[in-house]
């Protein structure tokens, strides 16, 4: 009998966090499938892919590729020559990994790659978290064999022949939350007297949510709340002065997000699809705060998901100023309340995302043996 050639899996996303870590979740779940699987990641050059895929132990290569600027720049004067560039390097890279699948988590980083696997005629698959797609995902929705998407209403964007509803990967520390509690205290010297409030910018962090915070510090120190505030690495010399202040704990990036979601009473999050997924899973009281620089203003769309279903707050950035400081003191005096969200969000968690897209990629995998 002749020894099977263990599978070669290609992954590609990037960009930001939103489209890195379901790639890694998704890694990791057919790595404990297919342990002789060999495995590489492709992102962009300079983006946090080329730091975090390598800290979760796997090799990357990058492209030279960015995203168009939706706004007229000169930056932009660039794209044709960079897609071009890392077309001809994308082919390299899939002739001499012979993947035997490819898979797309979005974000402009994947698309070059996806483009040349799926012309190639290699069995593919791509993964969309949000409730509208991006420009990359649009376009590889008509190559690519299966999309896997987490939300209803996308076949008005893609083949409906090719859509799976799995939900968006959850990495699996952040699955057993609710045991941690003490632990993430700890772990970020929280006083036991004071409520926590985990602030949360997204994987690059949000000026606007920074703001918002650094005016409203002496607030939260009169709701008896400390702040674990992670501000984006963009930002933190801005704010790491506040380190000093007893009641503040300024983060550029949190590495241990399983004990910040557990350590937190409440959070106020930007609404990113996999956020909004996690926060489902943690089930704490959440105020979201979207994006309105995202297309088709789809982190609304993202939080509207779930504050439809009485499961979390929400407040547009244009009412911050307004609306803050009484919708987290109401919050903050109704256990009630409270424990409404925390029910409700719960309900919404879609925690087996990983195993069923990953139940997907092996069915490609078998199809590209026959
Ligand atoms: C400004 C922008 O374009 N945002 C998009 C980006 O968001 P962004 O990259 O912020 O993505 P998400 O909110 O979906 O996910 C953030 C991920 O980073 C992790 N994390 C975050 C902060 C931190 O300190 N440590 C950490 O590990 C979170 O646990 C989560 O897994 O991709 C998302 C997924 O396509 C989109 O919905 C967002 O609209």
């Amino acid at each position: 009998m002749t020894e099977k050639k263990p599978y070669h899996i290609i992954l590609s996303g990037g960009g930001t966090g939103g489209h890195i870590y379901p790639a890694i979740a998704i890694a990791n779940e057919l790595k404990s499938r297919f342990p002789d699987a060999k495995f590489l990641f492709v992102g962009a050059l300079d983006r946090m892919e080329m730091e975090k895929v390598p800290q979760a132990g796997y090799d990357i290569e990058g492209l030279w590729i960015s995203g168009i600027q939706r706004k007229l720049t000169l930056k932009n004067l660039a794209f044709p020559a960079k897609l071009v560039v890392s077309l001809m390097r994308a082919r390299k890279i899939v002739k001499a990994f012979k993947p035997d699948v490819a898979i797309g988590t979005g974000g402009f980083a994947s698309g070059p790659l996806l483009q040349v696997a799926a012309s190639k005629g290699i069995p593919s698959l791509i993964q969309e978290q949000n409730s509208f797609p991006g420009i990359t995902n649009k376009l590889l929705g008509k190559k690519v064999d299966k999309i896997c998407v987490a939300y209803d209403g996308l076949e008005r964007f893609f083949p409906k022949n090719k859509l799976i509803k799995t939900g968006n990967p959850i990495r699996q520390d952040l699955l057993q939350i609710d045991t941690k509690s003490i632990q993430g205290k700890e772990a970020f010297k929280q006083n036991h007297g004071k409520y926590t409030l985990l602030v949360l910018g997204g994987s690059l962090g949000a000026r606007r949510i920074n703001e918002l915070v650094e005016q409203e510090l002496e607030f939260f120190q009169t709701q008896n709340v400390q702040v674990i505030w992670q501000c984006g690495k963009l930002y933190y010399d801005t704010y790491k002065t506040y380190n000093s202040h007893e009641h503040v704990q300024v983060h550029a990036f949190l590495n241990i997000m399983d004990l910040a979601y557990a350590a937190a009473d409440f959070i106020i999050s930007r609404a990113g699809a996999s956020s909004v997924s996690e926060l489902c899973v943690v089930g704490k009281p959440v105020i979201f705060i979207p994006s309105p620089n995202v297309a088709e203003d789809h982190q609304t769309k993202n939080a509207m998901a779930v504050v439809d279903q009485d499961a979390a707050l929400l407040i547009k950035e244009a009412d911050l100023s307004v609306d803050f400081e009484n919708t987290f003191t109401q919050l903050v005096s109704s256990s009630e309340k409270q424990q409404q969200l925390r029910t409700n969000i719960k309900k919404l968690a879609l925690v087996n995302a990983t195993n069923d897209i990953v139940d997907e990629v092996e069915k490609l995998l078998k199809s590209s043996r026959i």
